[in-house]
């Protein structure tokens, strides 16, 4: 079983309008609300590949409530660790050539429900064959947060996979992750000055066991213990990128419990991540996109 984490649960709304007018009253065409935030969205492309996974995080108030019901319609397995806060809500507006993103803040967390949290995830991670820690820290929560629940997954030797941004990135390390999974900004801040390569090896130095540097179109780059690969894409897909850098998580959280060569999982999470572009909705892929996509991306 895969455990996804999801500090910072959100009930994801995206508007689909044909275009934004900053000036006017803007008319949706189509609208969708569903449980959302990082580990969510890993969790479904998981499920949808028929794995097993267990959602877990922090939920709260009426929008956890929400969130909550909606795992459950979705048929997606959760253990939640309730809080008093209120779950946020993050708004993707998107036409057919841009996505603006607008993500809450979330609740705030107080040390006692941390370390309540801590608790429940040593119990879940009993069962866990491997663990994704992904998505911005509610606020109230340390930044070595990450750091912490990675170190703890490994004591008992669970791979995890951590994608975060800012502080949480930059302490991560410390908890020895199996896989980091920065995009290219991401690593820029949390490493600056130096190139992708430089700054991934230098989070290779502080304690991750392996950095993949997601790059958007330009595809990806893992520096591993054993070696560094690229993925190029062969084509651009066009559509929504929300949620694309989850789908690409979902596949490398496959390669930690399915160990292929790091080849093998770059193509497959590059894969997933290209046929998640073509939805409207994070949290989905496209089978047609994956299965055109897979065997075109060149591997270095
Ligand atoms: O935790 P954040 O970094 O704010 O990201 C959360 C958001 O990102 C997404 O997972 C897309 O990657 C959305 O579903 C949304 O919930």
């Amino acid at each position: 079983m895969i455990i996804t984490v999801t500090l910072n649960l959100a009930l994801d709304v995206t508007y689909q309008v044909p275009g934004v007018d900053w000036d006017g009253v803007n008319r949706v065409s189509a609208v969708h609300r569903r449980a959302g935030g990082k580990g969510v969205n890993v969790a479904r492309v998981l499920a949808a590949l028929g794995r097993d996974v267990l959602v877990t995080g922090l939920a709260g108030g009426p929008t956890g409530r929400a969130v909550e019901a909606d795992l459950h319609a979705a048929g997606l397995p959760a253990a939640l660790y309730g809080i008093a806060g209120d779950s946020r809500a993050t708004l993707a507006v998107t036409d057919p050539d841009h996505t603006a993103l607008f993500n809450e803040p979330g609740p705030e967390v107080t040390a006692g429900e941390l370390a309540g949290f801590v608790r429940h995830y040593e119990t879940l991670l009993a069962g866990a064959d491997a663990v994704v820690l992904s998505g911005s820290l509610p606020r109230g929560l340390p930044a070595d947060t990450y750091a912490t629940l990675a170190a703890i997954a490994a004591d008992r030797g669970v791979p995890s996979i951590v994608d975060a941004d800012g502080d949480p990135l930059r302490h991560a390390p410390k908890g020895r992750p199996s896989i980091l999974k920065p995009n290219a900004d991401e690593l820029a801040r949390a490493v600056p000055g130096g190139t992708p390569a430089e700054g991934a090896r230098a989070l290779l130095g502080q304690g991750a066991g392996a950095v993949v540097v997601s790059m958007g179109a330009d595809g990806l780059m893992a520096v591993t213990g054993e070696g560094t690969f690229a993925a190029r894409m062969p084509y651009t897909v066009r559509g929504n990128p929300t949620g694309a850098g989850d789908s690409l998580v979902a596949g490398l959280a496959l390669g930690l419990v399915e160990p292929d060569p790091w080849p093998d999982r770059l193509r497959r999470a590059a894969a997933l991540g290209a046929a998640a572009v073509a939805r409207p909705v994070a949290g989905e892929f496209d089978p047609d996109v994956y299965a055109d996509i897979h065997p075109q991306i060149i591997i270095t």
